[in-house]
């Protein structure tokens, strides 16, 4: 076996609390998604790792994310690498719209097919394979190397950055995918093998709270 990889997704943001399509822009976190953040930092304490490196994207809600659970895991000067390869996908023309309204404009079906199909681009944005196609080579060019010499390795990223990784990682169709769904501040713990395939997923918290 080698090392390990934690995925967390960025607590609650401005513009999750507020139901907006988020994707690029830049919102902070909200009270709610500093304590998220906290609480993912404490879980990840209390398992007693101690990271290697850190990977984050350039938005400020996953940045800080980060930054909370290296402090709660006593590792607040840990070398962190932040990459826009691990931003959220591009959300294009859907960017700044109320989720709900939009379902008033274009139907229920047409917004889950853009929030969650896995090649379905929304208008002027990224599709998950999109997404997939910059997250998934850093992920095998900076992050999966370090993990297979036996690193400890934190990516604090966002919902679909992180599921177009999750696919691949738990071996999820294309239809598996579009009821995945990623909790925010929820660690998601991977051992790997040396061929890089999961050796065993632990999810310190609860992610039947996402949707
Ligand atoms: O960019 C966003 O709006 C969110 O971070 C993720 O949104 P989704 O759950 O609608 O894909």
């Amino acid at each position: 076996m080698s090392g390990t990889l934690v995925l967390v997704r960025h607590g609650q943001s401005e513009w999750n609390l507020k139901n907006l399509f988020t994707g690029w822009k830049n919102p902070g976190l909200t009270e709610q998604g500093l304590k998220e953040a906290e609480e993912g930092g404490e879980a990840l304490h209390a398992y007693g790792i101690r990271f290697d490196i850190a990977f984050t994207s350039v938005l400020v809600r996953a940045e800080r994310t980060c930054d909370i659970i290296l402090d709660k895991v006593g590792q607040p000067d840990l070398e962190t690498i932040h990459d826009e390869a691990l931003n959220e996908r591009d959300y294009g023309d859907l960017a700044g719209l109320n989720k709900d309204d939009a379902r008033e404009k274009w139907g229920e079906e047409q917004v889950h097919i853009w929030r969650r199909s896995y090649d379905v681009s929304p208008p002027g944005g990224e599709s998950l394979k999109d997404t997939g196609a910059r997250v998934w080579p850093y992920y095998m060019m900076e992050i999966l190397p370090r993990v297979l010499a036996g690193q400890k390795v934190l990516v604090a990223a966002h919902g679909n950055s992180l599921r177009s990784l999750v696919m691949v990682l738990d071996r999820l169709t294309r239809d598996e995918v579009t009821g995945l769904n990623l909790a925010t501040g929820v660690p998601m713990v991977y051992r790997l093998n040396a061929d890089s395939t999961v050796a065993s997923k632990e999810v310190l918290g609860d992610m039947s709270k996402a949707h």
